[in-house]
């Protein structure tokens, strides 16, 4: 049995692979050095399995001043929080306005032997890492004699081979993840006819605590991690744009833009899945948004070929937008934690010719002066950099400008990107340096109050802000 704090890497090895070609790319060893490139690295490896430093809560900036914010997000954190003991901070970022970022506290809680042993799967293994309770589905083995009431230790299947149901020992590999109250008995998850949803273990002694989000105001509050709030403000909206989000669902970023934009202008959120357009829906009338205009559509497909096309819904007119975001589908290597991995090497490898699909379409209908901002939650640089590179390469048109504000790293060498275009980047590396000079493997416990990791221990994320020429003075919007 694992301790999390011990970790080595449990990724599989097709995707340390994916990433190694991109770390370990002659052009960054040259660039960084042999060490830094290989601790770098390894640091990537190790911190996607673990939760950021901070849990980031975006506020509805158009309903509550930052004062208000604060002070309900700050009781309701006190009210959630008493399972970790102590005061947990609630800070603003002195650079991004309209978010609260709460400390995920690593409480060092061990193993006990004796205890009874649940073990849940990965995806459920992730969410207790970022401060959830372990939830019926999730669970895949329990011993027979568990009751409600027991206290037990939380395991995760890291490796894949528990069988649900199972009371037989584990073979394969499993991580220890906190101590919790059964709420249920082993026959009421596992018999027939038992009990299929709600919680089946309280977390009472987490490794990692966080509390709980959920019943936060759904007017107010939205949890978007910082990266993401980041992408909003880069993107440069105002009231009165006409804005394409090509990929919007489940419209985190569509509905932060409509907030921005002072819910006036036109904002198109395109999804290719029907239900989640539904989500964009949801999440957009759940903050009393109504500025946002939803289609199910494949955004490779959104323009129009002739001149007689009508406005305001797909396929539009070539050059139609003001701003356009290409958050685009990609192989999510930078949400965090992610204790397994399972797209296959060919899964990872079809999101590269896809984005260029739709970096293609973004460049078509962003109007001459416009913004293009391309965003993805991955650090490979197969769907960042080498993408900006055959972007500049592909539409001579394009031009990188840069990114404002810009909190994160620069753009990882190797892609034959200049340094002058690697700056203009800004990338949100797990693996970066922290401040206390260790790539990624901090020897000092998580500080609650020290900002500074709420920028280099974050969710790797990666942007690339185009505008695209001819610009004429009046087309400079
Ligand atoms: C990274 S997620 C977007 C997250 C979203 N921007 C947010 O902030 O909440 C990518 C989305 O792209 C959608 N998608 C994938 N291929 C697409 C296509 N060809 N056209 C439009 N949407 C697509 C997926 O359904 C998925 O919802």
């Amino acid at each position: 049995m694992e301790d999390i704090t011990d970790l080595e890497q449990h990724l599989p090895r097709h995707v340390e692979d994916y990433l190694r070609a991109d770390y370990l790319h002659p052009e960054a060893v040259q660039a960084q050095g042999a060490d830094v490139a290989e601790r770098r690295f390894r640091a990537v490896l190790r911190r996607l399995q673990l939760p950021p430093s901070f849990t980031c809560v975006r506020y509805n900036s158009l309903h509550v001043s930052p004062a208000e914010a604060a002070s309900l997000l700050g009781s309701h954190v006190q009210q959630h929080g008493q399972v970790c003991g102590g005061e947990i901070p609630v800070l603003h970022h002195p650079q991004v306005p309209d978010i609260l970022l709460v400390p995920v506290l690593e409480t060092r809680v061990q193993q006990e032997h004796g205890l009874p042993q649940v073990v849940v799967a990965v995806e459920c293994g992730n969410a207790v890492l970022r401060g959830a309770h372990v939830y019926v589905p999730g669970i895949l083995a329990a011993p027979k004699t568990m009751r409600a009431g027991d206290r037990v230790a939380v395991f995760v299947d890291i490796g894949g081979q528990c069988r649900r149901g199972t009371v037989k020992p584990l073979c394969g590999p499993v991580l220890f993840v906190g101590n919790g109250v059964a709420r249920l008995s082993r026959a009421q998850i596992f018999l027939k006819d038992g009990v299929t949803s709600g919680i089946g273990v309280s977390m009472t002694e987490p490794l990692y605590f966080s509390p709980s989000f959920e019943n936060l105001p759904p007017s107010i509050f939205f949890p978007q991690n910082l990266p993401c709030v980041l992408a909003g403000h880069v993107l440069d909206v105002r009231p009165g744009l006409r804005v394409l989000d090509m990929c919007a669902a489940p419209g985190g970023k569509t509905t932060h833009i409509a907030t921005l934009m002072g819910d006036t202008g036109e904002i198109i959120a395109l999804d290719k899945t029907a239900a989640k357009v539904q989500k964009i829906q949801n999440n957009a009338s759940r903050l009393n948004l109504k500025s946002i205009q939803t289609f199910c559509c494949d955004s490779t497909q959104a323009i129009a070929s002739g001149p007689h096309t009508g406005k305001g819904h797909p396929p539009f007119p070539e050059e139609y937008f003001d701003r356009v975001l290409l958050d685009a589908p990609c192989s999510a290597l930078g949400k965090r934690p992610c204790l397994g991995f399972p797209a296959s090497l060919r899964q990872l490898q079809s999101y590269a010719p896809l984005q260029r699909k739709l970096l293609a379409a973004a460049v078509a209908l962003l109007r001459p002066g416009g913004v293009l901002l391309y965003t993805t939650c991955s650090v490979a640089s197969a769907e960042n950099e080498r993408q900006v590179a055959w972007a500049l390469r592909t539409f001579p048109q394009l031009h990188l400008v840069a990114q404002e504000p810009h909190l994160g790293g620069q753009g990882l060498p190797g892609a034959g990107l200049d340094p002058q275009h690697l700056r203009l980047l800004q990338r949100f590396d797990p693996g970066s340096e922290t401040e206390d000079g260790v790539c990624g493997v901090s020897t000092t416990p998580r500080a609650p109050h020290n900002l500074d990791r709420a920028i280099t221990d974050t969710i790797g994320f990666f942007m690339a802000k185009f505008t695209k020429l001819p610009i004429s003075p009046q087309s400079l919007i």
